[in-house]
């Protein structure tokens, strides 16, 4: 398709529709613009956009397709500058706020002016942010819900849709209600738990140095997510509010519920609770729906001595596995420190896991 695509936000989301875009869409031209300059600057050194633009107003009124990849609460404040600007006669707005009811209410200050917007979500993502995080396979067979309003015909959600195919998302539509309540349960009391377990840890580790370095697996497993942006969650806190306050009582009630069973020692009660949790858990789709964790990280616990990264990137190399990226994330005070290799793809990472395993014995982990 041709036209100006203006993506406001470039990190992750923003930066990751950029790239897919301009794959299936070489003869558009995207502008980009962000409150972080060096973000706009990093663009297009990367080739994600082609160029960036010195204000909201300018890139707005050049666009025929504005997208808000910003965090909600910013979202909300983009949309009331924008009700003002003179923008194209045909433009198409739409978002990949994590909420939808707040935002899509907010676009009826559009409706006066005949200016067509489309709340989107695109079900992707990871716990990383910035632009350097974007990648063109983040979409891939993730959901795509659009909320269009019930007054606004197919023809905008298609247009959309044509844009975005490159994605090669699963696009569906939902009303903004539904949208919340689900994220709600599956997203955002998810994220909220992740966090209050990683601040108990925290307040533990004061009492228990060695804590932080017994943490693995589980752990590791259910709090991946509390390495999340904050500005972001706290954002989607607030817009979800009401669905929020209502989940997070539900979710007290239940750890009522399982610390009375603790106390008084009910074993055939707690056997059924973490059943039928287990059934449904078992049960979910795989790989098919939903929020996919699609970066193919392998982290491995290495002593720290001279020519570690040379001995195991020299492993790989052996057995032609290529990686993406290497780095240490931390040097603890005594002798371990954790190395994190990327990987393309699923493939390569197990092919990495089982080439180290045999080879070394360190401790490997996929968070
Ligand atoms: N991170 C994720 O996994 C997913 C995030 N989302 C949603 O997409 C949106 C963007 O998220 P990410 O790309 O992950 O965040 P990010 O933190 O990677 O990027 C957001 C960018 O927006 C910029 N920004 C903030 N306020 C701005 C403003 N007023 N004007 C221009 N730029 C501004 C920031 O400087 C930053 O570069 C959020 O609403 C989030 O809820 C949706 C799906 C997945
Ligand atoms: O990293 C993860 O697993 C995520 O949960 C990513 C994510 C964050 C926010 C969204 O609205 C959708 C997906």
């Amino acid at each position: 398709m041709r036209g100006n695509v203006f993506i406001v936000g470039l990190g992750l989301i923003g930066g990751s529709l950029a790239l897919n875009i301009k794959k299936q869409h070489p003869e558009a031209v995207i502008y980009g613009y962000d409150v972080n300059k060096e973000e706009i600057e990093k663009a297009i050194i990367l080739k994600i956009i082609d160029e960036g633009t010195e204000s909201f107003q300018k890139g707005s009124e050049l666009a025929d397709l504005i997208i808000l990849a910003t965090p909600v609460l910013e979202t909300q404040k983009l949309m009331e500058q924008l009700v003002n600007f003179s923008l194209r006669e045909n433009v198409l707005i739409t978002d990949t706020g994590s909420t939808k009811k707040s935002i899509v209410e907010k676009a009826t200050i559009f409706h006066d002016k005949a200016i067509q917007f489309i709340g989107g979500h695109p079900m992707a993502g990871s716990h990383k942010s910035g632009i350097t995080a974007a990648k063109e396979q983040l979409f891939e067979n993730a959901f795509y819900i659009f909320t269009p309003s019930s007054n606004q015909g197919s023809e905008q959600v298609n247009t959309l849709k044509e844009w975005f195919k490159g994605t090669k998302a699963r696009f569906i539509e939902l009303s903004a209600d539904d949208h919340d309540e689900m994220t709600g349960i599956l997203s955002h009391l998810p994220h909220i738990i992740a966090s209050s377990l990683v601040e108990q840890a925290k307040d533990a580790q004061e009492n228990f140095p060695l804590l932080s370095r017994l943490a693995a697996g589980g752990f590791r497993d259910i709090t991946r997510i509390a390495s999340s942006d904050p500005t972001m969650w706290a954002s989607i806190s607030l817009l979800n509010k009401d669905v929020l306050v209502r989940l997070l009582k539900q979710w007290i009630a239940k750890m009522n519920y399982v610390t009375e069973l603790i106390q008084a020692e009910n074993f055939d009660k707690l056997y059924t609770f973490f059943l039928e949790a287990k059934i449904f858990r078992d049960e979910l789709p795989v790989h098919s729906t939903g929020v996919i964790h699609s970066f193919y990280d392998l982290f491995i616990d290495i002593p720290d001595y001279p020519g570690i990264i040379s001995e195991i990137t020299g492993y790989l190399a052996e057995e032609r596995i290529s990686i993406t990226n290497i780095k240490i994330l931390e040097t603890r005070e005594d002798i371990y420190g954790v190395l994190r290799i990327s990987f393309q793809n699923e493939r390569d990472r197990s092919r990495a896991k089982e080439c180290l395993e045999k080879r070394t014995s360190y401790d490997l982990f996929i968070q």
